[in-house]
């Protein structure tokens, strides 16, 4: 009676039933309407919902693509072990994978541009089959557990089977030989979100002519996204991959909401033009590109300091590289008792989260072409705004305390601040 009780509460109801019953319904009718909110001349119809051979085939084509560079003969690597001690195996070659996939779509788009302004006519259908597929492999995920997780951290709520579909059931299972995480969310995910943009401005050029505010925002956005594939590594220790199970939020995120709403501006521009002049544009391609680049530079400060800490371990000389850094110490996955540094110097002597600032400048550059348009080329920054506060604050943190206790107190008190300094 007292565990009914407990299993039963208001709060185990809304956390477990109401909220993802709602964020999923909410979530995937909205995947649907913003095609029709970015392109007024398509019409709401049912079948839309199923997808046409066009759009089948073209996902599987982009499957398949994802599929084969899986099993192409790159190094295979051991990601950062998870809390539950686990260490997944990864496939290398994104950066390559990144750079064939983007010069293939150039040439056929060179060759036949006509090409991009079908997939642009046939997003509606695109986004239902990629819906269909998605939702597939959820289901998939969460009734056929893959058992390839001999030890792995399954959830531990299972009180609720649309919170395990929502949030997954295993850390990393795997499929055909691949690892599901890194083929749903960089693999398929980023590159989605990469060749959409491109196809729209295509599109648009085809449509309207050359818009260089369409353009300044894809190029952006291509910086970005290979500077994403680029930093391949870093990619493996995201809570994403270590933490997070691979379920609705992860895969159905990165295989439906990265190809139409990370999108959403160049599908948008496709129809709404930005009349951005080439100065403002200019403009906004510097800071934009400035913007990047200290993010890049904030984050491999730190893969910098980590790699040389773990270099100064393996020639177990603490002398060798002095990082400038404070002792921390933490208890490893396997039980041993372990010492690391938290940076203190360069960008992480600022704030805290100094990368996530650049992030979000980066991200208002690429959004100001639409500015125009009133809030619709918001809605990236404004989704990508609350998603890293709520990281910071209640995952993040939670996790760095957890895992450091005082000594990330200590941090905190020489580095007070998160994204900006004396302002939060
Ligand atoms: N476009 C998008 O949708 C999103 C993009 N991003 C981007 O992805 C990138 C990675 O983000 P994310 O992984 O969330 O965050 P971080 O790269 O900031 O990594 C956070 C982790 O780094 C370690 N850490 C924290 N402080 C320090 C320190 N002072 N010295 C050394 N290590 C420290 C801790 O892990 P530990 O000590 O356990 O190693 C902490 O959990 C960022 O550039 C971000 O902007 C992120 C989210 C969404
Ligand atoms: C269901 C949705 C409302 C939520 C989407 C969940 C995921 C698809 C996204 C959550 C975190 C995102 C990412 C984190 C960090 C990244 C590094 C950056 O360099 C490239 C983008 C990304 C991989 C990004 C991708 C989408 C998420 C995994």
């Amino acid at each position: 009676m007292a565990f009914c009780r407990a299993k039963y509460s208001i709060k185990n109801v809304l956390k477990y039933h109401v909220i993802p019953s709602i964020t999923l319904l909410f979530l995937t009718i909205s995947s649907q309407s913003l095609a029709f909110a970015g392109n007024p001349e398509l019409s709401f119809r049912v079948w839309n919902l199923f997808g046409n051979s066009f759009s089948w085939m073209f996902v599987l084509a982009l499957i398949s693509w994802a599929v084969l560079w899986l099993h192409l003969p790159f190094k295979n690597v051991k990601g950062p072990p998870s809390p539950s001690g686990i260490q997944p195996m990864y496939r290398t070659g994104g950066k390559v994978y990144f750079c064939v996939t983007v010069s293939l779509l150039l040439a056929v788009s060179a060759f036949n541009p006509q090409l991009c302004v079908e997939i642009y006519r046939n997003m509606s259908q695109i986004l239902g089959t990629l819906n269909i597929v998605a939702l597939s492999l959820c289901v998939y995920l969460v009734t056929w557990k893959t058992g390839n997780n001999a030890g792995a951290h399954k959830m531990q709520n299972q009180t609720s089977i649309v919170y395990e579909f929502f949030m997954g059931s295993e850390l990393h299972p795997r499929l055909l030989g691949m690892d599901v995480k890194q083929l749903t969310s960089p693999r398929l995910g980023n590159m989605m979100w990469q060749i959409f943009n491109i196809i729209f401005f295509i599109a648009g050029w085809k449509l309207r002519g050359f818009d260089a505010g369409h353009f300044v925002n894809v190029l952006l956005q291509t910086v970005y996204i290979y500077k994403a594939f680029y930093m391949e590594n870093y990619f493996f220790s995201m809570f994403e991959m270590m933490e997070d199970c691979a379920g609705y939020y992860l895969c159905w995120g990165s295989l439906v909401w990265m190809p139409c709403f990370y999108t959403f501006q160049s599908y948008f521009f496709v129809h709404h033009p930005t009349d951005m002049s080439t100065f403002w544009s200019t403009i906004i391609l510097a800071v934009g590109l400035l913007a990047i680049y200290l993010n890049y530079c904030v984050n491999a400060q730190k893969l910098q300091f980590r790699n040389e800490l773990n270099l100064n371990e393996k020639l177990n000389d603490e002398m060798s590289i002095k990082p400038v850094g404070i002792p921390v110490k933490y208890v490893a996955p396997n039980g041993e008792l372990k010492q690391t540094h938290l940076l203190i110097s360069g960008w992480w002597g600022v704030a805290r989260k100094m990368n996530y600032t650049f992030e979000l400048v980066a991200t208002i550059a690429w959004s100001l072409p639409g500015i125009a348009y009133g809030i619709w080329c918001g809605l990236y920054f404004a989704f990508l705004f609350m998603l890293l506060v709520y990281r910071v604050l209640y995952r993040d943190e939670v996790k760095c305390k957890r895992k450091y206790g005082r000594g990330w107190v200590k941090y905190c008190t020489k580095v007070p601040y998160r994204f900006i300094p004396y302002l939060f």
